[in-house]
Protein backbone atom coordinates (compact mmCIF):
# COMPACT_ATOMS: atom_id res chain seq x y z
CA UNK A 1 0.00 0.00 0.00
CA UNK A 2 1.07 3.38 -0.43
CA UNK A 3 -0.23 6.61 0.31
CA UNK A 4 -1.01 9.85 -1.81
CA UNK A 5 -0.39 13.22 -1.67
CA UNK A 6 -1.79 16.15 -3.73
CA UNK A 7 0.23 19.81 -3.44
CA UNK A 8 -1.07 22.70 -4.92
CA UNK A 9 1.09 25.08 -5.11
CA UNK A 10 1.35 28.59 -6.48
CA UNK A 11 2.39 27.84 -9.62
CA UNK A 12 1.79 24.16 -10.39
CA UNK A 13 -0.05 21.27 -9.24
CA UNK A 14 1.40 17.68 -8.27
CA UNK A 15 0.46 14.44 -7.09
CA UNK A 16 2.78 11.88 -5.41
CA UNK A 17 2.65 8.45 -4.56
CA UNK A 18 5.08 7.70 -1.02
CA UNK A 19 5.71 4.49 -0.08
CA UNK A 20 6.45 3.24 3.73
CA UNK A 21 9.49 4.39 3.68
CA UNK A 22 9.08 8.10 2.61
CA UNK A 23 10.15 7.55 -0.97
CA UNK A 24 8.92 9.12 -3.59
CA UNK A 25 8.02 6.38 -6.02
CA UNK A 26 5.62 8.09 -8.66
CA UNK A 27 4.16 11.66 -9.47
CA UNK A 28 3.18 13.92 -12.07
CA UNK A 29 2.75 17.27 -12.24
CA UNK A 30 1.15 20.32 -14.36
CA UNK A 31 1.73 24.33 -14.04
CA UNK A 32 -1.43 26.42 -14.56
CA UNK A 33 -1.80 30.03 -15.80
CA UNK A 34 -0.79 33.15 -13.76
CA UNK A 35 -3.38 35.70 -14.63
CA UNK A 36 -1.39 39.20 -13.99
CA UNK A 37 -4.61 41.54 -15.04
CA UNK A 38 -2.77 44.54 -13.61
CA UNK A 39 -0.22 45.62 -11.47
CA UNK A 40 -0.40 44.09 -8.17
CA UNK A 41 -3.16 41.66 -9.09
CA UNK A 42 -2.79 37.91 -9.00
CA UNK A 43 -5.97 35.31 -10.00
CA UNK A 44 -6.11 31.50 -10.88
CA UNK A 45 -8.67 30.30 -12.51
CA UNK A 46 -10.33 27.40 -9.98
CA UNK A 47 -11.41 25.31 -12.60
CA UNK A 48 -8.29 24.83 -14.14
CA UNK A 49 -6.69 23.66 -11.16
CA UNK A 50 -9.40 21.17 -10.09
CA UNK A 51 -9.51 19.64 -13.63
CA UNK A 52 -5.28 19.95 -13.31
CA UNK A 53 -5.62 18.19 -9.67
CA UNK A 54 -7.26 15.41 -11.53
CA UNK A 55 -5.20 14.68 -14.50
CA UNK A 56 -1.98 14.79 -11.81
CA UNK A 57 -3.90 12.17 -9.97
CA UNK A 58 -4.70 10.09 -12.68
CA UNK A 59 -0.93 10.63 -14.17
CA UNK A 60 0.41 9.69 -11.08
CA UNK A 61 -1.57 6.38 -10.38
CA UNK A 62 -0.56 5.24 -14.38
CA UNK A 63 3.29 6.07 -13.76
CA UNK A 64 3.27 3.36 -10.60
CA UNK A 65 1.16 1.07 -12.31
CA UNK A 66 -1.37 1.66 -8.91
CA UNK A 67 -5.41 1.08 -9.09
CA UNK A 68 -7.35 3.54 -6.23
CA UNK A 69 -7.53 0.57 -3.78
CA UNK A 70 -3.76 0.63 -3.84
CA UNK A 71 -3.85 3.87 -1.87
CA UNK A 72 -4.69 3.55 1.58
CA UNK A 73 -5.18 7.43 1.91
CA UNK A 74 -4.67 10.84 0.18
CA UNK A 75 -3.47 14.10 1.86
CA UNK A 76 -3.95 17.90 0.57
CA UNK A 77 -1.89 20.53 1.41
CA UNK A 78 -1.81 23.43 -0.54
CA UNK A 79 -1.06 27.50 -1.50
CA UNK A 80 -1.97 29.19 1.40
CA UNK A 81 -4.18 32.42 1.58
CA UNK A 82 -5.24 32.19 -2.10
CA UNK A 83 -9.36 32.88 -1.88
CA UNK A 84 -12.15 31.36 -3.52
CA UNK A 85 -15.84 31.89 -3.51
CA UNK A 86 -18.30 29.81 -5.60
CA UNK A 87 -21.58 28.95 -5.89
CA UNK A 88 -22.88 26.08 -3.62
CA UNK A 89 -25.14 24.47 -6.25
CA UNK A 90 -23.38 25.45 -9.68
CA UNK A 91 -20.14 24.55 -8.36
CA UNK A 92 -19.05 27.29 -10.21
CA UNK A 93 -16.80 29.90 -8.71
CA UNK A 94 -18.04 33.72 -8.93
CA UNK A 95 -14.49 35.13 -9.44
CA UNK A 96 -11.72 34.18 -10.18
CA UNK A 97 -9.05 33.02 -7.20
CA UNK A 98 -7.37 35.74 -5.86
CA UNK A 99 -3.77 34.65 -5.16
CA UNK A 100 -2.32 35.56 -1.59
CA UNK A 101 0.37 37.79 -3.73
CA UNK A 102 -2.66 39.79 -5.04
CA UNK A 103 -2.23 43.66 -3.25
CA UNK A 104 -6.03 44.70 -3.99
CA UNK A 105 -7.14 44.67 -0.63
CA UNK A 106 -4.80 47.44 0.18
CA UNK A 107 -7.55 49.72 1.01
CA UNK A 108 -9.88 47.46 2.83
CA UNK A 109 -6.72 46.89 5.41
CA UNK A 110 -6.48 50.34 5.90
CA UNK A 111 -9.61 51.63 6.47
CA UNK A 112 -9.80 48.14 8.57
CA UNK A 113 -7.11 49.62 10.69
CA UNK A 114 -7.72 52.82 11.50
CA UNK A 115 -9.51 51.60 14.31
CA UNK A 116 -6.59 49.67 16.38
CA UNK A 117 -3.20 50.38 13.83
CA UNK A 118 -2.44 47.27 11.85
CA UNK A 119 -1.87 44.97 14.44
CA UNK A 120 -5.48 45.17 15.96
CA UNK A 121 -6.09 41.57 15.33
CA UNK A 122 -2.97 40.38 16.17
CA UNK A 123 -2.94 39.02 19.46
CA UNK A 124 -6.21 37.42 18.85
CA UNK A 125 -5.16 35.79 14.64
CA UNK A 126 -1.22 35.98 15.18
CA UNK A 127 -1.25 38.21 11.96
CA UNK A 128 -0.97 41.68 11.13
CA UNK A 129 -3.11 43.66 8.60
CA UNK A 130 -1.79 43.16 5.79
CA UNK A 131 -2.92 41.93 1.95
CA UNK A 132 -1.27 38.49 2.04
CA UNK A 133 -4.35 37.04 3.95
CA UNK A 134 -7.36 35.96 3.24
CA UNK A 135 -10.31 37.31 4.87
CA UNK A 136 -10.21 40.77 3.73
CA UNK A 137 -9.66 39.17 -0.28
CA UNK A 138 -13.47 37.77 0.81
CA UNK A 139 -14.49 41.29 1.58
CA UNK A 140 -12.95 42.24 -1.86
CA UNK A 141 -14.81 39.95 -3.68
CA UNK A 142 -18.30 40.04 -1.72
CA UNK A 143 -17.76 44.17 -2.70
CA UNK A 144 -17.55 43.76 -6.24
CA UNK A 145 -19.27 40.66 -7.22
CA UNK A 146 -22.89 41.95 -7.47
CA UNK A 147 -25.44 40.56 -4.94
CA UNK A 148 -22.83 38.16 -3.50
CA UNK A 149 -22.75 39.54 -0.14
CA UNK A 150 -26.59 38.80 0.35
CA UNK A 151 -25.89 35.72 -1.23
CA UNK A 152 -23.31 34.36 0.89
CA UNK A 153 -25.52 35.52 4.12
CA UNK A 154 -28.07 33.04 2.70
CA UNK A 155 -26.00 30.44 2.66
CA UNK A 156 -25.67 30.00 -1.02
CA UNK A 157 -22.24 30.52 -1.67
CA UNK A 158 -19.04 29.39 -0.09
CA UNK A 159 -16.14 30.16 0.94
CA UNK A 160 -12.70 28.12 0.63
CA UNK A 161 -8.93 27.93 0.22
CA UNK A 162 -7.61 25.45 -2.38
CA UNK A 163 -7.85 22.53 0.08
CA UNK A 164 -11.52 23.21 0.81
CA UNK A 165 -12.19 23.86 -2.47
CA UNK A 166 -10.00 20.29 -3.61
CA UNK A 167 -12.14 18.03 -1.15
CA UNK A 168 -15.61 19.75 -1.96
CA UNK A 169 -15.00 18.94 -5.43
CA UNK A 170 -13.41 15.14 -4.50
CA UNK A 171 -15.97 14.46 -2.15
CA UNK A 172 -19.36 15.68 -4.63
CA UNK A 173 -18.94 18.95 -5.16
CA UNK A 174 -22.78 20.04 -5.75
CA UNK A 175 -23.69 16.81 -4.78
CA UNK A 176 -22.85 16.62 -1.17
CA UNK A 177 -19.15 17.66 -1.24
CA UNK A 178 -17.70 18.46 2.24
CA UNK A 179 -17.04 22.23 2.99
CA UNK A 180 -14.30 21.73 5.51
CA UNK A 181 -10.83 23.39 6.18
CA UNK A 182 -7.93 22.76 8.58
CA UNK A 183 -6.87 24.57 11.28
CA UNK A 184 -3.11 25.56 9.77
CA UNK A 185 -5.60 26.83 6.61
CA UNK A 186 -8.47 28.47 8.98
CA UNK A 187 -5.10 30.51 10.66
CA UNK A 188 -3.79 32.52 7.62
CA UNK A 189 -7.56 34.04 7.39
CA UNK A 190 -7.33 36.47 9.60
CA UNK A 191 -10.78 34.95 11.07
CA UNK A 192 -9.70 32.33 13.49
CA UNK A 193 -9.06 32.29 16.75
CA UNK A 194 -5.62 31.13 17.38
CA UNK A 195 -6.35 29.92 21.17
CA UNK A 196 -10.15 28.49 20.51
CA UNK A 197 -9.40 27.19 16.84
CA UNK A 198 -12.96 28.64 15.93
CA UNK A 199 -14.10 31.48 13.67
CA UNK A 200 -13.69 34.64 15.38
CA UNK A 201 -17.26 36.35 14.89
CA UNK A 202 -16.36 39.71 15.76
CA UNK A 203 -13.47 39.70 12.77
CA UNK A 204 -16.04 38.32 10.80
CA UNK A 205 -18.21 40.75 11.41
CA UNK A 206 -15.71 43.58 11.35
CA UNK A 207 -14.86 42.41 7.25
CA UNK A 208 -18.68 41.70 6.22
CA UNK A 209 -18.09 38.32 6.16
CA UNK A 210 -21.26 36.25 6.85
CA UNK A 211 -19.93 33.03 9.10
CA UNK A 212 -22.50 30.89 6.98
CA UNK A 213 -19.99 31.28 3.78
CA UNK A 214 -17.22 30.02 6.14
CA UNK A 215 -15.96 25.78 5.99
CA UNK A 216 -15.68 23.33 9.23
CA UNK A 217 -12.45 24.22 10.92
CA UNK A 218 -10.93 20.37 11.56
CA UNK A 219 -7.50 19.00 12.23
CA UNK A 220 -4.88 18.49 10.14
CA UNK A 221 -4.85 14.89 10.58
CA UNK A 222 -7.84 12.58 10.55
CA UNK A 223 -10.58 11.49 8.17
CA UNK A 224 -12.67 13.86 6.79
CA UNK A 225 -14.61 11.67 4.48
CA UNK A 226 -13.81 9.46 1.18
CA UNK A 227 -13.24 10.32 -2.75
CA UNK A 228 -16.19 9.88 -4.50
CA UNK A 229 -17.50 7.34 -6.50
CA UNK A 230 -16.52 7.87 -10.08
CA UNK A 231 -13.37 10.08 -8.85
CA UNK A 232 -9.73 9.64 -9.70
CA UNK A 233 -8.80 8.14 -6.44
CA UNK A 234 -12.52 6.76 -6.22
CA UNK A 235 -13.26 5.16 -2.32
CA UNK A 236 -9.84 6.63 -0.89
CA UNK A 237 -10.09 8.39 2.18
CA UNK A 238 -9.18 11.75 2.68
CA UNK A 239 -7.17 11.81 5.73
CA UNK A 240 -4.51 15.04 5.69
CA UNK A 241 -5.16 18.79 5.44
CA UNK A 242 -1.91 20.95 5.87
CA UNK A 243 -0.73 24.35 4.23
CA UNK A 244 1.55 23.66 2.37
CA UNK A 245 4.46 25.52 4.13
CA UNK A 246 2.94 23.72 7.44
CA UNK A 247 3.18 20.58 5.35
CA UNK A 248 6.59 21.11 4.68
CA UNK A 249 7.45 21.29 8.40
CA UNK A 250 5.68 18.10 9.39
CA UNK A 251 7.63 16.53 5.97
CA UNK A 252 11.05 18.36 7.68
CA UNK A 253 10.06 15.87 10.95
CA UNK A 254 10.10 19.67 13.28
CA UNK A 255 7.92 18.05 15.73
CA UNK A 256 9.68 19.36 18.73
CA UNK A 257 9.88 22.97 19.56
CA UNK A 258 13.04 24.72 18.72
CA UNK A 259 13.43 22.97 15.19
CA UNK A 260 13.13 25.33 11.94
CA UNK A 261 12.57 24.89 8.24
CA UNK A 262 13.06 27.37 5.58
CA UNK A 263 11.11 26.57 2.21
CA UNK A 264 12.81 27.92 -1.00
CA UNK A 265 9.79 28.14 -3.84
CA UNK A 266 8.14 31.11 -4.92
CA UNK A 267 8.44 32.82 -1.86
CA UNK A 268 10.53 31.68 1.09
CA UNK A 269 8.99 30.65 4.38
CA UNK A 270 10.88 29.85 7.64
CA UNK A 271 8.51 28.19 10.37
CA UNK A 272 10.12 27.62 13.69
CA UNK A 273 7.94 24.85 15.84
CA UNK A 274 7.19 26.84 19.49
CA UNK A 275 4.93 24.02 20.99
CA UNK A 276 1.70 24.46 22.29
CA UNK A 277 1.19 27.81 23.39
CA UNK A 278 1.57 30.32 20.28
CA UNK A 279 4.34 32.91 20.86
CA UNK A 280 2.58 36.19 19.41
CA UNK A 281 5.87 38.29 17.57
CA UNK A 282 7.13 41.70 18.74
CA UNK A 283 9.67 41.67 15.59
CA UNK A 284 7.41 41.13 12.68
CA UNK A 285 6.53 37.82 12.86
CA UNK A 286 3.46 35.58 12.01
CA UNK A 287 1.82 33.19 14.77
CA UNK A 288 0.34 30.29 13.14
CA UNK A 289 -1.11 27.13 13.92
CA UNK A 290 2.22 24.38 12.91
CA UNK A 291 -0.29 21.22 12.60
CA UNK A 292 -2.64 19.66 14.66
CA UNK A 293 -3.06 15.38 14.70
CA UNK A 294 -6.50 14.88 15.77
CA UNK A 295 -7.91 15.71 18.47
CA UNK A 296 -4.11 15.89 20.34
CA UNK A 297 -3.41 20.03 21.44
CA UNK A 298 -2.67 22.32 18.76
CA UNK A 299 0.92 23.01 18.04
CA UNK A 300 1.61 26.46 17.13
CA UNK A 301 4.69 28.12 15.18
CA UNK A 302 6.25 31.77 14.52
CA UNK A 303 6.59 31.86 10.37
CA UNK A 304 8.60 34.42 8.69
CA UNK A 305 7.03 34.64 5.10
CA UNK A 306 9.09 36.15 2.48
CA UNK A 307 6.87 37.02 -0.73
CA UNK A 308 9.81 37.04 -3.72
CA UNK A 309 12.60 34.52 -3.63
CA UNK A 310 12.34 31.74 -6.44
CA UNK A 311 10.02 33.90 -8.23
CA UNK A 312 12.42 36.82 -9.03
CA UNK A 313 14.50 34.13 -10.79
CA UNK A 314 11.35 33.52 -12.58
CA UNK A 315 11.27 37.35 -13.23
CA UNK A 316 14.55 37.21 -14.63
CA UNK A 317 14.17 34.35 -16.74
CA UNK A 318 10.34 35.64 -17.86
CA UNK A 319 10.33 39.47 -17.87
CA UNK A 320 13.88 39.96 -18.49
CA UNK A 321 15.26 37.54 -20.15
CA UNK A 322 18.34 37.32 -18.76
CA UNK A 323 18.48 33.50 -18.30
CA UNK A 324 16.53 30.73 -20.92
CA UNK A 325 15.78 28.38 -17.02
CA UNK A 326 15.97 28.81 -13.55
CA UNK A 327 18.79 26.13 -13.34
CA UNK A 328 20.66 28.96 -15.48
CA UNK A 329 20.99 31.58 -12.68
CA UNK A 330 24.14 29.06 -10.94
CA UNK A 331 26.22 28.88 -13.86
CA UNK A 332 25.80 32.37 -14.36
CA UNK A 333 26.00 33.61 -11.11
CA UNK A 334 29.56 31.62 -10.98
CA UNK A 335 30.93 33.90 -13.80
CA UNK A 336 31.96 36.75 -10.61
CA UNK A 337 33.28 36.23 -7.69
CA UNK A 338 30.57 38.55 -5.76
CA UNK A 339 27.65 41.24 -6.33
CA UNK A 340 29.55 43.45 -7.36
CA UNK A 341 27.95 46.25 -4.63
CA UNK A 342 24.56 45.30 -6.19
CA UNK A 343 21.95 44.61 -4.70
CA UNK A 344 18.30 43.52 -5.65
CA UNK A 345 15.46 43.97 -3.30
CA UNK A 346 11.90 42.11 -4.66
CA UNK A 347 9.44 44.31 -3.01
CA UNK A 348 6.84 43.37 -5.63
CA UNK A 349 4.08 43.09 -3.79
CA UNK A 350 5.37 44.89 -1.06
CA UNK A 351 7.51 43.28 1.90
CA UNK A 352 6.56 41.11 4.04
CA UNK A 353 8.02 39.70 7.10
CA UNK A 354 9.45 41.04 9.12
CA UNK A 355 8.84 44.62 7.40
CA UNK A 356 5.26 44.36 6.24
CA UNK A 357 5.31 47.11 4.22
CA UNK A 358 2.59 47.38 1.16
CA UNK A 359 4.32 50.69 0.02
CA UNK A 360 7.25 49.07 -1.05
CA UNK A 361 8.53 48.35 -4.49
CA UNK A 362 10.83 46.71 -6.02
CA UNK A 363 14.78 47.84 -6.34
CA UNK A 364 17.88 47.32 -7.84
CA UNK A 365 20.35 49.68 -5.82
CA UNK A 366 24.06 50.11 -5.80
CA UNK A 367 24.77 49.86 -9.73
CA UNK A 368 27.63 51.32 -11.69
CA UNK A 369 29.10 50.77 -15.05
CA UNK A 370 31.46 47.66 -13.64
CA UNK A 371 27.64 45.65 -12.81
CA UNK A 372 27.23 43.33 -15.71
CA UNK A 373 24.39 40.31 -16.00
CA UNK A 374 26.47 38.10 -13.29
CA UNK A 375 26.67 40.09 -10.83
CA UNK A 376 22.67 41.15 -11.11
CA UNK A 377 22.33 37.10 -10.82
CA UNK A 378 24.31 36.79 -7.98
CA UNK A 379 22.55 39.42 -6.23
CA UNK A 380 19.10 37.89 -6.97
CA UNK A 381 19.84 34.64 -5.65
CA UNK A 382 21.32 36.66 -2.19
CA UNK A 383 18.24 38.16 -2.13
CA UNK A 384 16.64 35.10 -0.96
CA UNK A 385 19.08 34.47 1.56
CA UNK A 386 19.33 37.83 2.83
CA UNK A 387 15.25 37.95 3.45
CA UNK A 388 15.58 34.60 5.30
CA UNK A 389 18.24 35.67 7.63
CA UNK A 390 16.04 39.32 8.28
CA UNK A 391 13.50 36.95 9.54
CA UNK A 392 15.49 34.35 11.34
CA UNK A 393 16.89 36.64 13.12
CA UNK A 394 13.68 38.32 14.23
CA UNK A 395 12.57 34.59 15.06
CA UNK A 396 15.94 34.68 17.69
CA UNK A 397 14.54 37.56 18.76
CA UNK A 398 11.00 36.60 19.63
CA UNK A 399 11.41 32.93 20.82
CA UNK A 400 15.38 33.17 22.27
CA UNK A 401 16.06 30.09 20.56
CA UNK A 402 19.57 30.19 18.48
CA UNK A 403 19.36 27.55 15.80
CA UNK A 404 21.88 25.09 15.97
CA UNK A 405 21.67 24.10 12.06
CA UNK A 406 18.54 25.45 9.54
CA UNK A 407 16.63 22.30 7.86
CA UNK A 408 15.82 23.57 4.19
CA UNK A 409 13.69 22.51 0.92
CA UNK A 410 11.94 24.00 -2.35
CA UNK A 411 12.66 24.28 -5.68
CA UNK A 412 15.71 26.69 -5.12
CA UNK A 413 17.55 24.37 -2.71
CA UNK A 414 19.30 22.67 -5.96
CA UNK A 415 21.19 25.83 -5.75
CA UNK A 416 24.67 25.49 -4.44
CA UNK A 417 25.83 28.84 -4.45
CA UNK A 418 22.68 30.25 -2.84
CA UNK A 419 22.94 27.54 0.00
CA UNK A 420 27.02 28.44 0.67
CA UNK A 421 25.55 31.99 0.91
CA UNK A 422 22.56 31.01 3.01
CA UNK A 423 24.87 29.75 5.67
CA UNK A 424 27.54 32.20 5.13
CA UNK A 425 24.80 34.67 6.43
CA UNK A 426 23.20 32.64 8.76
CA UNK A 427 26.48 31.59 10.49
CA UNK A 428 24.81 28.33 10.95
CA UNK A 429 25.19 24.92 8.95
CA UNK A 430 22.41 24.59 6.16
CA UNK A 431 20.83 20.87 5.77
CA UNK A 432 19.00 19.31 3.01
CA UNK A 433 17.09 16.02 2.97
CA UNK A 434 17.23 13.24 0.57
CA UNK A 435 13.55 13.79 0.10
CA UNK A 436 13.05 17.61 -1.35
CA UNK A 437 9.81 17.05 -2.02
CA UNK A 438 9.17 17.70 2.10
CA UNK A 439 5.98 19.40 1.28
CA UNK A 440 3.73 16.58 -0.35
CA UNK A 441 5.47 14.26 1.96
CA UNK A 442 4.08 16.15 4.45
CA UNK A 443 0.69 16.52 3.77
CA UNK A 444 1.20 12.16 3.23
CA UNK A 445 2.12 11.63 6.81
CA UNK A 446 -0.76 13.67 7.73
CA UNK A 447 -2.77 11.23 5.88
CA UNK A 448 -1.37 8.34 6.57
CA UNK A 449 -0.80 8.81 10.61
CA UNK A 450 -5.02 8.75 10.07
CA UNK A 451 -5.73 5.94 8.77
CA UNK A 452 -2.61 4.04 11.14
CA UNK A 453 -0.75 3.83 7.69
CA UNK A 454 2.21 4.92 10.02
CA UNK A 455 1.92 4.59 13.65
CA UNK A 456 3.80 7.05 15.26
CA UNK A 457 5.79 10.58 14.41
CA UNK A 458 9.07 8.17 15.82
CA UNK A 459 8.77 6.14 12.55
CA UNK A 460 8.96 9.42 10.45
CA UNK A 461 11.52 10.94 12.15
CA UNK A 462 13.24 7.79 11.05
CA UNK A 463 12.37 8.13 7.12
CA UNK A 464 14.30 11.60 7.50
CA UNK A 465 18.13 11.55 6.13
CA UNK A 466 20.56 14.25 5.41
CA UNK A 467 21.57 14.63 1.71
CA UNK A 468 24.13 17.80 1.92
CA UNK A 469 25.33 20.08 4.38
CA UNK A 470 26.92 23.61 3.49
CA UNK A 471 29.06 24.92 6.83
CA UNK A 472 29.22 28.97 6.99
CA UNK A 473 32.82 29.91 5.49
CA UNK A 474 32.61 33.50 5.36
CA UNK A 475 34.49 35.98 7.87
CA UNK A 476 32.03 37.79 10.31
CA UNK A 477 33.17 41.60 9.18
CA UNK A 478 32.20 40.62 5.92
CA UNK A 479 28.90 38.51 6.64
CA UNK A 480 28.19 42.20 8.84
CA UNK A 481 29.56 44.80 6.00
CA UNK A 482 26.98 42.21 3.64
CA UNK A 483 23.98 42.74 6.04
CA UNK A 484 24.40 46.30 6.58
CA UNK A 485 24.58 46.99 2.87
CA UNK A 486 21.56 44.79 2.14
CA UNK A 487 19.96 47.04 5.40
CA UNK A 488 20.48 50.01 3.26
CA UNK A 489 19.29 48.76 0.05
CA UNK A 490 15.25 47.75 1.88
CA UNK A 491 15.35 51.43 3.17
CA UNK A 492 15.69 52.41 -1.03
CA UNK A 493 12.60 50.41 -1.73
CA UNK A 494 10.42 52.14 1.30
CA UNK A 495 7.55 54.56 0.71
CA UNK A 496 7.44 54.38 -2.63
CA UNK A 497 3.57 53.84 -3.65
CA UNK A 498 1.44 56.00 -1.35
CA UNK A 499 -1.67 55.87 -3.08
N1 LIG B 1 18.45 25.93 -9.75
C1 LIG B 1 17.66 26.92 -9.32
N2 LIG B 1 18.20 28.06 -8.85
C2 LIG B 1 17.41 29.06 -8.38
N3 LIG B 1 16.08 29.00 -8.36
C3 LIG B 1 15.49 27.91 -8.82
C4 LIG B 1 16.23 26.80 -9.32
N4 LIG B 1 15.36 25.84 -9.72
C5 LIG B 1 14.12 26.32 -9.45
N5 LIG B 1 14.20 27.56 -8.92
C6 LIG B 1 13.08 28.41 -8.47
O1 LIG B 1 12.33 27.65 -7.54
C7 LIG B 1 10.94 27.94 -7.67
C8 LIG B 1 10.16 26.63 -7.76
O2 LIG B 1 10.24 25.98 -6.54
P1 LIG B 1 8.98 25.16 -6.00
O3 LIG B 1 9.40 24.67 -4.65
O4 LIG B 1 8.58 24.19 -7.02
O5 LIG B 1 7.95 26.36 -5.89
P2 LIG B 1 6.40 26.46 -5.55
O6 LIG B 1 6.06 25.26 -4.70
O7 LIG B 1 6.33 27.76 -4.80
O8 LIG B 1 5.66 26.53 -6.84
C9 LIG B 1 10.75 28.76 -8.92
O9 LIG B 1 10.40 30.08 -8.53
C10 LIG B 1 12.13 28.76 -9.60
O10 LIG B 1 12.43 30.03 -10.13
O1 LIG C 1 2.73 27.52 -3.26
P1 LIG C 1 3.98 28.03 -2.64
O2 LIG C 1 5.00 27.00 -2.36
O3 LIG C 1 4.50 29.21 -3.41
O4 LIG C 1 3.60 28.61 -1.18
C1 LIG C 1 2.77 29.68 -1.06
C2 LIG C 1 2.45 29.97 0.39
O5 LIG C 1 1.64 28.98 0.97
C3 LIG C 1 1.81 31.31 0.51
O6 LIG C 1 1.56 31.62 1.84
Amino acid sequence: MYVAAIDQGTTSTRCLVVDHGGRVVAGHQLEHRQILPRAGWVEHDATEIWENTREVCAGALARADLKPHDIAAVGITNQRETTLVWDRTTGQPIHPAIVWQDTRTEAICRRLGEDGGPDRYRERTGLPLATYFAGPKIAWILDHVDGARQRAEAGELAFGTMDSWLVWNMTGGPDGGLHVTDVTNASRTLLMDLRTLAWDEEIAADLGVPLAMLPQIRSSSEVYGTVREGGVLAGVPIAGILGDQHAATFGQVCFEPGMAKNTYGTGNFVLLNTGTEPVVSEHGLLTTVCYRIGDEPAVYALEGSVAVTGSLVQWLRDNLGLIASAEEIEPLARTVDDNGGAYVVPAFSGLFAPHWRSDARGAIVGLTRFVDRGHLARAALEAAAFQSQEVIEAMAADSGVQLSELKVDGGMVANELLMQFQADLLGVDVVRPVVAETTALGAAYAAGLAVGFWDSAAELVANWAEDKRWTPQMPDDERQRLLGQWAKAVQRTLDWETT
